[in-house]
């Protein structure tokens, strides 16, 4: 067996994938308030917000107010969804260190999630990717549907080797592998990852797995078996895609780390600083969190 890495790069998304499907509005400090205390916690890579219509989306309607209120420190990388270049010029204002194009491996959730279809979204990010290297950029992309689609079911191998190569050849830096409804398990999580391997290099690929089928964790440990070493996780397991119907959050942060840290590998994050933010949220939220971790580390400081 390989050895696994012995330090992973954990993406914290939960002010974007975890608070975008949010019906009730959750405030700009509350937003603000969030980031800081992820950072603060350790994370070192957060996704703020999101650049898309807030007609589509109105929880991430605040997208500049948020990026202007958060405190930034010097060792955090700030990143934001944007989907077109009106998107990308509304987001150069906020100054990220890194934006996201995110395209899908299914035809249909690409037409219900951005409107337009892979090969016209593909299309529609290539003067993204153009400008965000103008201007000093990284650019990330987010493979959706890439282990199963709400709407057509299967996905295959071969179409999201596809969508990879097309991202890889209008110069995205970057490929996330996304499991939006959480119905992947450890083997067919590893060909889906190296497929995108055939075009990205190993320190430029990541997962992004929610956890609706309880899978998240054995898809992480299974990803290090390969050799990648960076993960989205939402604090509390907030989230879940507007546009993947009864898709649950991302894998809870808590869960993640102390899946790590049990295997002994460095993710630079505390623990109980992580669980803090995540109770913050949730209170904010009116809820508990989802991770079982956090709930159990919750349960030991009132016991
Ligand atoms: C892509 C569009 C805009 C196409 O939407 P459209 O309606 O086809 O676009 P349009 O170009 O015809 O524009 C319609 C209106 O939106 C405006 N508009 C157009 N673009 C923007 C923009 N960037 N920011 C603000 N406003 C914008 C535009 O100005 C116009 O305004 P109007 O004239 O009607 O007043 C829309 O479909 C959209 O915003 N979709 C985003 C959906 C979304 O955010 N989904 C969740 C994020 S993806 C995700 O969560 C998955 C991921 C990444 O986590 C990985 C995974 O798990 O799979």
């Amino acid at each position: 067996m390989n050895a696994l890495p012995q330090k992973v790069t954990l993406v914290e998304v939960g002010p974007r994938d975890g608070l975008q499907n949010e019906k009730t509005p959750v405030s700009t400090e509350h937003k603000a308030a969030l980031v800081a205390m992820l950072q603060a916690a350790g994370l070192t890579e957060i996704e703020v917000t999101s650049f898309v219509s807030p007609k589509w989306v109105p929880q991430m309607a605040d997208n500049l107010a948020v990026m202007a209120a958060i405190e930034r420190r010097a060792d955090v990388r700030y990143s934001v969804l944007t989907p077109n270049l009106k998107g990308l010029e509304a987001a150069l204002l906020a100054l990220p260190h890194e934006v996201v194009v995110f395209a899908a491996a299914s035809e249909a959730f690409s037409q219900k999630n951005i409107n337009c279809s892979i090969t016209e979204s593909i299309e529609r990010f290539a003067p993204v990717v153009q400008a965000a290297h103008a201007a000093g950029i990284k650019v990330r992309g987010a493979l959706s549907c890439a282990l199963g689609c709400p709407y057509q079911g299967e996905v295959s191998l071969d179409e999201v080797e596809r969508v990879a190569r097309l991202m890889r050849a209008i110069g995205v830096d970057h490929l996330g592998v996304a499991d939006t409804i959480g119905v992947g398990t450890p083997r067919r999580v590893q060909q889906a990852l190296e497929r995108a391997l055939r075009y990205f290099p190993l320190a430029e690929v990541s997962g992004h797995f929610h956890d609706t089928y309880g899978q998240a964790l054995a898809n992480i440990y299974a990803s290090l078996e390969v050799g990648v070493h960076t993960f989205d996780a939402s604090v509390a397991g907030l989230g879940g895609c507007p546009y993947a119907k009864g898709a649950t959050g991302n894998v809870a942060t808590e869960d993640v780390v102390f899946m790590l840290n049990g295997l002994g590998i460095d993710t630079g994050v505390d623990i109980d600083r992580l669980v803090d933010a995540g109770a913050f949220i949730s209170g904010v939220l009116g809820r508990a969190p989802v991770s079982r971790v956090a709930r159990a580390l919750l349960a030991k400081r009132v016991a």
